[in-house]
C-alpha cells in the first residue's frame, strides 16, 4: 500500500468541497495506485520522471512525485491540487530532489534545459557564481552599490550557495537586498521551508558560516537533557538516530548515497532532516489526513514544526525544563505536542496540562483536540491521559476530593481551617483595610496594598509562618526591599488584619489554597502526576508553583515550563528554584514570532524597552534574535478628537478593512476595562458595524466585530486590531494618590506589558487610537 507524504503549500488554497475530494483521492491512492478512476500519469517531458498527476475531479489534478525504492512501499509526495492546465505545467516543471549541500529535500522549479547537471550544482554553478562576484565587484568599483545589508554583514554569493545550498540566482537576489524589509519579502516568497529558515536566520544576524546549522536546530544533547528522541521511520530509525551535526548529516548522507540503489531512496531518507519537518509530513492514517487537509492557515503548526520546536516536543529532561521566548513564538504549539508526544509513548502516564486562568485552560483543551482527537484524556487528577486544568482549578479539586487532609494542613499554614470559606480571586479590599489601619508604622515607602500582598505571599505563606516571631526572624532572603523590627511588626499586623478579615468574612484568597494545597500534598506524599506541562509560567506565583512542585513525581520529564517574562499582566517575579523547581542550564528560548508581523513585533516591543524583565531564574529575558518572517504595513497611530469617543474613528478603520474582504470576525478591538469595551461593541453597532463583547470562552463562534479587554486577549489572536485609547494619562493608568516608587514602577512594567501582550495578537494588522498624546509607553 502507498505511503503519503503532504507537503506544506502556500500556492494551492483549497476549499470546502475540494477539501473532501483530496481527501477521497489521497485515501484511494493509498489503498492502491490502481485504483480505477485516480488515473496516476506521467507527463511527457517533465523535468522530474517521478513527477505524476491524478484526477481529483474533472476540473481538478494532484501534483505527485512518485518514489520508489528497494525494499520500501511506493511513496507518493502530494505536491498540491491545481486547475487541469495547471497542475500539468506544474507535474513538466517542477522537481523533487535532495539540496546538494544542505541534505533537506526541496522542490525547485527547472526548465527542461536546465535538468541535466543540477545534481552536480556545486561544480556545475562555479563559473555563474564567478560572473555573479565580478559584475558585483564592478559596480562597486562604478560606486553604484550602496552596501547591501548581507553584504555588510559579510555574507557572500559564493557562500550562501557553497555553504547553504542556494541557487546562484537566488543567492544574488538575497545579496542585493538593501535592508531587513526586502530581505525578508524575498525569504517569504520562498517556497521551501529550509530557504525561509535560512533566511530568518540571516534576519536574526547569524554568520553564514552557522546558518547551515541553524536550519539543522541545535543537535548536541544539551546540560539535562536525557536524549535525543526524534521519532524515525521505519528501518532507518536506528542509523537516523545518530543524525544530527552539519557533518554527521552529510556523512550519513554520503553513507545513504553508496547503499541506496537510486536517488528517490536519498529522497525518502532526506525526509528525516529536521528542516525537513517544516514542510513533508508522512500521513499515518485517515485520521491525520483529515486533520491536515482542514488545517488552513491557522492551523499549519498542527502539521509542520520548526525544527527548534520539534526539538522541544521530542527531547527528554532529567528534571524541570524551562521553555521562554517572545510573544507568538509557539511556546504553546510545544506545550501541546509535547503532551501528545508524552501520551503516545506511555499511555499509563498522568500528564496534566496547566495554565493560568480556566478560560486558557479551555483554549488549551480545544487546540489540543484539534492536535489529536483520540488521545487518551483523564477525566480527573491522578488518572492516566492528559488532563487539562487552570492552576485554581487543580488546587480546588484537590481540596474537594481530599477535605479533611486539606483542612488539617490550612491549620499548619492560615492557623485556621478554610471549611466551607469562598474563594476569593481578589482580596483588595481586605488588603486596603488592614494596610489602611497599619500601614503608616511601615512609613510611606512600603505601606501599600501591592507590597504587603507580595510579603504575604512571598515569605509569610512560603514558609507557613503562624507567629509573630516567626515572621520577626524570617528569612527575606532574595526579596529585595529591606525590613527593620519596627517595620516588621507593623506588617505582621496589616498580616494578623487581613486574616482575621477573611476569616469574618469566610473567604480564602486562591493563593491561599494554592499554599495549603502544597502543604497538604507534602505532608500525604500523595503525587499526581507524572509530567506537568505549564503555560503562562510568569503569571504564577509563589504558592502556585510549590502546589505544583508538589503535585508532580520528581524525575526526568517532571515539568516543562513555557514562559515570557514580558507578559507578566498578573503576578511578581518568582525565583523558582528556592521553590524546589530547579532548572539551572535547563532554559532554552524560541526566537521565531509566528504570529505578527516584523512591523507589528517592532512596535509592540518599544512597550517594553527601558525595563529590565525577571524570569522565573532570577536573569532578565532578553529579545535578542526574536525576529518574525512575515512583513506587513506599519501600525498606525490614529488620533480621536479630544473628548470625543474614538467609536468614529474605529468605525472608519473597520469599515475600510471589511470593504477590502477582511472577515469581521477576525477584527477585534482591545480596551482597557470591561465598561470601555462594552460601549465601543454598542457604539460600532449603532453605526452599522455589527460588534460584540466576547470572552475567551465565546470569542470562537463571534459572529461579528469581536470587542475585549486586553486581559481577556491574552492567548488569542486576529487578523486585525485596534487598540482603544492608548492616551497619555490612560496608559499607564493612574496610580492612587501618594503612591510609592516602586508601586508607579510596577503599573508602569505592567501596563507595558499587557500593551505588548495586546498588540501581539495582530496578525495582519495593527491600529492603535489616542486622543492628546499618545501614551510615552510607546515612544
Ligand atoms: N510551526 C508553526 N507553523 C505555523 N504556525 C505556527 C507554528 N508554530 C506556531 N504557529 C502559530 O503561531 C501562533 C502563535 O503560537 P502560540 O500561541 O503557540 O505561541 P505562544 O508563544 O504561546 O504565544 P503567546 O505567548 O503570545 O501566547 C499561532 O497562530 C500558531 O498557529
Amino acid at each position: 500500500m502507498p505511503m503519503i507524504m503532504w507537503v506544506k503549500n502556500q500556492s494551492s488554497p483549497v476549499d470546502g468541497s475540494l477539501k473532501t475530494k483530496i481527501f477521497n483521492f489521497l485515501t484511494k491512492l493509498s489503498d492502491s495506485d490502481e485504483t480505477p478512476g485516480l488515473h496516476i500519469e506521467p507527463i511527457q517531458n517533465s523535468v522530474d520522471p517521478r513527477a505524476r498527476t491524478g484526477r481529483i475531479d474533472q476540473q481538478f489534478r494532484a501534483v505527485l512525485f512518485r518514489l520508489e525504492s528497494v525494499g520500501r512501499e511506493t511513496t507518493y509526495v502530494f505536491e498540491g491540487a491545481y486547475n487541469h492546465d495547471e497542475a500539468i505545467e506544474r507535474a513538466k516543471t517542477r522537481k523533487l530532489q535532495v539540496n546538494p549541500v544542505n541534505g533537506v529535500p526541496e522542490i525547485i522549479e527547472l526548465e527542461a534545459a536546465e535538468v541535466d547537471g543540477h545534481g552536480d550544482a556545486v561544480l556545475a554553478k562555479a563559473a555563474e557564481i564567478a560572473a555573479a562576484q565580478e559584475k558585483a565587484a564592478a559596480a562597486t568599483a562604478r560606486g553604484l552599490a550602496v552596501t547591501p545589508l548581507l553584504v555588510s554583514r559579510g555574507y557572500t554569493v559564493d557562500g550562501l550557495v557553497t555553504e547553504v545550498g542556494f541557487t546562484v540566482a537566488d543567492a544574488e537576489r538575497l545579496m542585493a537586498a538593501a535592508d531587513e524589509a526586502e530581505l525578508s519579502h524575498i525569504g517569504e516568497a520562498f517556497v521551501n521551508s529550509w530557504q525561509q529558515l535560512a533566511v530568518v536566520a540571516m534576519l536574526e544576524g547569524i554568520p553564514q558560516e552557522r546558518i547551515l546549522a541553524e536550519i539543522e536546530g541545535p543537535v548536541e544533547p544539551e546540560e539535562g537533557e536525557v536524549s535525543a528522541q526524534e521519532p524515525l521511520a521505519e528501518d532507518t530509525a536506528a542509523e537516523s538516530a545518530e543524525v544530527g551535526a552539519a557533518s554527521k548529516f552529510a556523512e550519513a548522507l554520503g553513507d545513504a548515497k553508496r547503499e541506496a540503489s537510486d536517488e528517490a531512496e536519498q529522497i525518502i531518507r532526506s525526509f528525516e532532516h529536521p528542516a525537513a519537518k517544516q514542510q513533508f509530513r508522512y500521513i499515518e492514517d485517515q485520521d491525520e489526513l483529515q486533520r491536515v487537509i482542514e488545517s488552513d492557515d491557522f492551523g499549519q503548526w498542527i502539521v509542520f514544526l520548526h525544527p527548534d520546536q520539534q526539538r522541544y516536543v521530542d527531547r527528554d529532561y532529567n528534571g524541570p525544563f524551562r521553555l521562554t521566548g517572545g510573544a507568538g513564538t509557539g511556546k504553546t504549539v510545544v506545550l501541546l505536542h509535547r503532551a501528545r508526544r508524552l501520551a503516545k509513548a506511555n499511555p499509563d502516564a498522568r500528564i496534566v496540562l496547566t495554565t493560568f486562568t480556566r478560560a486558557l485552560a479551555r483554549m488549551l483543551a480545544r487546540d489540543l483536540k484539534r492536535l489529536d482527537a483520540h488521545l487518551p484524556l483523564a477525566s480527573k487528577l491522578g488518572e492516566p491521559g492528559i488532563y487539562i486544568a487552570g492552576i485554581d482549578q487543580l488546587v480546588a479539586e484537590v481540596r474537594r476530593r481530599w477535605p479533611k487532609p486539606f483542612d488539617a494542613a490550612a491549620l499548619r499554614v492560615i492557623g485556621d481551617t478554610v471549611g466551607m470559606r469562598n474563594p476569593d480571586t481578589r482580596s483588595d479590599d481586605m488588603w486596603d483595610r488592614a494596610v489602611g489601619l497599619h500601614g503608616d508604622e511601615l512609613g510611606p515607602e512600603l505601606g501599600s496594598r501591592a507590597f504587603a500582598e507580595r510579603e504575604y505571599l512571598n515569605v509569610v505563606l512560603r514558609n507557613r509562618i503562624l507567629e509573630r516571631d516567626e515572621y520577626l526572624t524570617a528569612s527575606r532572603a532574595g526579596i529585595g526591599q529591606r525590613l527593620g523590627r519596627k517595620q516588621r511588626v507593623a506588617m505582621w499586623k496589616i498580616i494578623e488584619q487581613f486574616r482575621l478579615s477573611e476569616k469574618l468574612d469566610q473567604r480564602v484568597a486562591f493563593y491561599e489554597l494554592a499554599a495549603i494545597g502544597a502543604a497538604m500534598l507534602e505532608e500525604t506524599g500523595l503525587k499526581l502526576v507524572d509530567h506537568l506541562l505549564v503555560d503562562e509560567g510568569q503569571d504564577l506565583t509563589a504558592p502556585r508553583w510549590q502546589f505544583l512542585r508538589a503535585l508532580a513525581v520528581e524525575g526526568p520529564n517532571d515539568m516543562f515550563i513555557a514562559e515570557d517574562a514580558h507578559q507578566r499582566i498578573y503576578g511578581q517575579p518568582v525565583r523558582m528554584g528556592a521553590l524546589g523547581i530547579n532548572i539551572r542550564g535547563r532554559s532554552r528560548r524560541l526566537r521565531l514570532n509566528y504570529r505578527t508581523t516584523q512591523e507589528t513585533l517592532d512596535f509592540a516591543l518599544k512597550a517594553l524597552a527601558g525595563e529590565t524583565w525577571e524570569t522565573g531564574e532570577g536573569t532578565a529575558e532578553d529579545n535578542e534574535g526574536y525576529v518574525s518572517a512575515r512583513r506587513g504595513p506599519e501600525p498606525r497611530l490614529l488620533e480621536s478628537d479630544s473628548g470625543a469617543p474614538h467609536s468614529t474613528l474605529i468605525a472608519q478603520v473597520i469599515g475600510d478593512w471589511i470593504a477590502e474582504g477582511i472577515d469581521p470576525r477576525t477584527i477585534a478591538v482591545l480596551g482597557r476595562t470591561k465598561d470601555e469595551v462594552t460601549a465601543i461593541a454598542r457604539d460600532l453597532t449603532r453605526k452599522g458595524i455589527p460588534a460584540k463583547g466576547e470572552t475567551p470562552d465565546s470569542v470562537a463562534s463571534a459572529s461579528s466585530v469581536v470587542t475585549m479587554t486586553m486581559h481577556q486577549s491574552k492567548g488569542q489572536e486576529f487578523s486585525r486590531v485596534v487598540l482603544h485609547n492608548l492616551s497619555d494619562g490612560a496608559f499607564p493608568r493612574r496610580a492612587r494618590r501618594g503612591a510609592t516608587e516602586e508601586e508607579l514602577h510596577e503599573i508602569r512594567q505592567m501596563d507595558a506589558a499587557l500593551l505588548y501582550v495586546a498588540a501581539t495578537r495582530a496578525r495582519d494588522e495593527l491600529v492603535v487610537t489616542y486622543s492628546g498624546e499618545p501614551t510615552g509607553l510607546l515612544v
